[in-house]
């Protein structure tokens, strides 16, 4: 069988969404590509698109009021127009999203042990002991105390940045081929960043997960990023190696991020730990 050299390729992705004043483009010409355990920073200001992407990439957006066109492909297999079962299949074992404010992932109803055991019990083949005992070791390596007692919790229960981490550790659990990472450090305080960080890291080391960074923290990028693609208004406007993006920035408006960014908070302390 062929064999993609890349794991996720987006080749001329564009977005727009029905507006009383007629389609609006939100995203355009986005191009991305990941290798097996690379990790593709998406970086942009407020309102650049990054968010929009990434929906775009698991086919989450409201398919009544957004046009998709563009090709999106995982391995060999186009995800554009792929129908909303396949879609689901594919979510969370293939291709996972650790979102920004995760409390619309969970239902209210159940507790975090039930909606965990029976996520990873959908996508993954093992038995109810089995996922529990993942899904304890998963919480642990994820900085959340007491994961026994946390399983017998309500969402509500939780703060925004434990959640998240939650779906960090479920993810661990999936081990799915792609991850898409909408900020996932930004709620949290330091030691948990560099934990979440050292996860990620882990997830790319150990099972060539493929990771798309999105995060408005240059130090978060520096840290994990093999190359970095720059958004501004809808558009991917420089993408290069971590290294030279930094050193030799060519767009004018990447100069401008790295001029803006308060000198180095995170750096030194996550420097060399990972
Ligand atoms: N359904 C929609 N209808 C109209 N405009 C939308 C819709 N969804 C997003 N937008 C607009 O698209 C633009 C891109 O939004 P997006 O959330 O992707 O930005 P972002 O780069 O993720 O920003 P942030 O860093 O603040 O999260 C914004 O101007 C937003 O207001």
């Amino acid at each position: 069988m062929e064999q993609a050299e890349y794991v996720l390729q987006v080749k001329d992705l564009k977005v727009s969404v029905e507006t009383a004043a007629g389609y609006l483009t939100l995203i355009e010409d986005v191009n991305l590509e990941l290798k097996p355990g690379r990790v593709l920073g998406l970086v942009g200001g407020s309102g650049s698109g990054k968010t929009v992407t990434s929906l775009a990439l698991l086919q989450m957006l409201d398919r009544q009021t957004s046009v998709i066109e563009g090709s999106i492909r995982l391995h060999t297999r186009e995800l554009n127009g792929l129908p909303e079962k396949d879609m689901r299949r594919l979510r969370g074992s293939s291709l996972a999203l650790i979102m920004q404010n995760p409390m619309t992932a969970f239902s209210p109803v159940y507790t975090i042990g039930v909606q965990f055991v029976e996520s990873i019990r959908t996508h993954v083949k093992l038995g109810k002991k089995e996922a529990r005992a993942c899904a304890i070791r998963s919480l642990a390596d994820v900085n959340l105390p007491d994961p026994a007692a946390l399983l017998g919790k309500y969402p509500y229960e939780l703060s925004g940045g434990m959640l998240q981490r939650v779906m960090l550790a479920l993810t661990l659990c999936l081990k799915p081929s792609v991850i898409i990472a909408d900020e996932p450090t930004t709620a949290l305080d330091v030691t948990n960043q560099l934990q979440v960080l050292r996860q990620l890291d882990r997830m790319r080391q150990e099972h060539g997960t493929a990771i798309l960074l999105i995060s408005h923290d240059l130090g978060v990028i520096a840290e994990l990023a093999d190359e970095v693609a720059v958004m501004q208004h809808g558009r991917i406007v420089e993408t290069a190696d971590v290294f030279e993006l930094f050193d030799h920035p060519r767009h004018e408006y990447t100069r401008e991020l790295l001029a803006a960014r308060p000198l180095l908070q995170l750096s030194p302390q996550l420097g060399g730990q990972l």
